[in-house]
């Protein structure tokens, strides 16, 4: 069973996006301070936002906004010149559903590659998935009299079955994974549905102008966090470092930490089990007290911040982080390769525990009158060096 990671982060997204919807069209005062959007206004902010999109290869949000704008071009009737066959409300309805069913299988890649071809096949399949659930309705409806319960279930065929699936299945998948996409098209189903089935009274248009404005914010919001946090341990990044350090006052101590023997543990219990070791060392020093902030210098090596501290005043602190990790038995899950001899039962991968412990050198420094930050981050490097030189697991001022 995979772990409900993405639980809270999808509750929260789905929540905000849906009451700051409700509330511009519950709020007077608030629709009219937006006033109301122009088709013109609506695609500019399309455009740049499915750019965007394309640009930092969040390709999903570009093909939900691809998916509207051909929604909005087609009710517009701003076709019509084209003399193309009318295609009816209920076929849009239920393509939209086909295509986010679909979309969620779909992982991010570029748009401008190889892979735009089943892309854009999404779209047909939404539309032939929907012209063919239409005709399996009509077929059933001749037979009307001859199946059961039809009359009860006839109102619930026509969209209703497969928005359910739908909804399942992005909640499944806002549920397991912290991917910003998911909680974005489930919030956009969600509102798609009440907006469409008219259960609240509200215009599609500015709906559809809060929802590209949320899919922009996602999309800017992933971005940062790409650049700025390390992405095997969750912590932020030398590049987040650069810029805290921009922010510090006159008083502050640095420490750079660093695996001992990372080498040799490498070496001896392989580069996954080194990469699982990284984390759990990273989960550690998140708990560090006293205002530190904790960053992966690169690496098997950190970096704390400690604002407003000499240290003197952060040395116990550290110590404390240090033994903590020496004393820390790390439980690691390793996947064994089947051997003709040792198979286990089909489709299942044998995975086997163990305990390994590792230990952490510091050097800490703080900053002296008229030095950057840069000199403090060589001095307390130094000083790391020196914890070494005098046997490992120790601070070092
Ligand atoms: N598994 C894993 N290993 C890494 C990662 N980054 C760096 N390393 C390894 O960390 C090791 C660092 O080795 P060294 O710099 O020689 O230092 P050390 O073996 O830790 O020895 P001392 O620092 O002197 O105690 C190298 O083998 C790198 O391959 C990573 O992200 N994952």
């Amino acid at each position: 069973m995979s772990k409900l990671i993405g639980l809270k982060t999808s509750i929260t997204s789905v929540f905000l996006i849906l009451v700051a919807i409700i509330a511009v069209h519950q709020v007077p005062a608030i629709a009219q301070l937006l006033g109301e959007v122009s088709f013109n206004q609506l695609a500019l902010l399309m455009l740049i936002s499915f750019l965007f999109a394309c640009q930092f290869n969040h390709s999903r949000f570009a093909l939900m906004i691809l998916l509207f704008a051909s929604v909005v071009v087609l009710e517009s009737g701003k076709l019509s010149d084209f003399s193309l066959p009318a295609i009816s409300s209920q076929t849009i309805e239920l393509s939209v559903m086909f295509f986010f069913a679909g979309l969620a299988f779909f992982k991010d890649r570029s748009l401008f590659s190889v892979h735009l071809v089943p892309r854009l096949a999404l779209f047909v399949f939404a539309y032939l998935a929907s012209l063919g659930w239409l005709f399996i309705l009509e077929s059933l409806a001749t037979y009307e009299t001859a199946i059961p319960f039809y009359p009860l279930l006839k109102p619930y065929l026509a969209i209703d079955v497969i928005f359910g699936v739908v909804i399942l299945i992005y909640m499944f998948k806002c549920a397991t994974t912290t991917h910003l996409f998911y909680p974005a098209a489930l919030a956009s189903l969600l509102l798609w549905y009440v907006t469409r089935a008219h259960f609240i009274d509200v215009s599609w248009q500015l709906s559809l102008t809060l929802l590209v404005s949320y899919y922009l914010l996602s999309v800017v919001a992933s971005s940062y966090f790409l650049a700025y946090r390390d992405e095997l341990t969750g912590l932020p990044s030398r590049r987040a470092l650069n810029q805290l350090a921009l922010s510090l006052g006159r008083n502050y101590s640095v420490a750079m930490m660093d695996v001992d023997h990372f080498k040799k543990f490498n070496d001896t219990y392989g580069h996954d089990i080194g990469d699982q070791v990284l984390k759990l060392v990273a989960a550690k020093l998140k708990q560090v007290k006293a205002g530190g902030r904790v960053f992966r210098y690169g690496g098997e090596e950190f970096t704390v911040i400690f604002p407003r501290k000499s240290a003197q005043q952060v040395f116990d602190e550290l110590d404390n982080l240090r033994q903590s990790i020496a004393d820390y038995q790390m439980v690691i899950r390793q996947g064994v390769r089947k051997t003709k001899k040792d198979r286990t039962p089909k489709g299942k991968q044998q995975v086997r525990e163990k305990t390994v412990s590792v230990t952490i050198s510091i050097g800490v420094a703080q900053r002296m009158k008229g030095q950057t930050f840069e000199q403090v981050l060589k001095a307390s490097d130094e000083l790391l060096y020196k914890a070494k030189k005098s046997g490992r697991n120790n601070v070092t001022k």
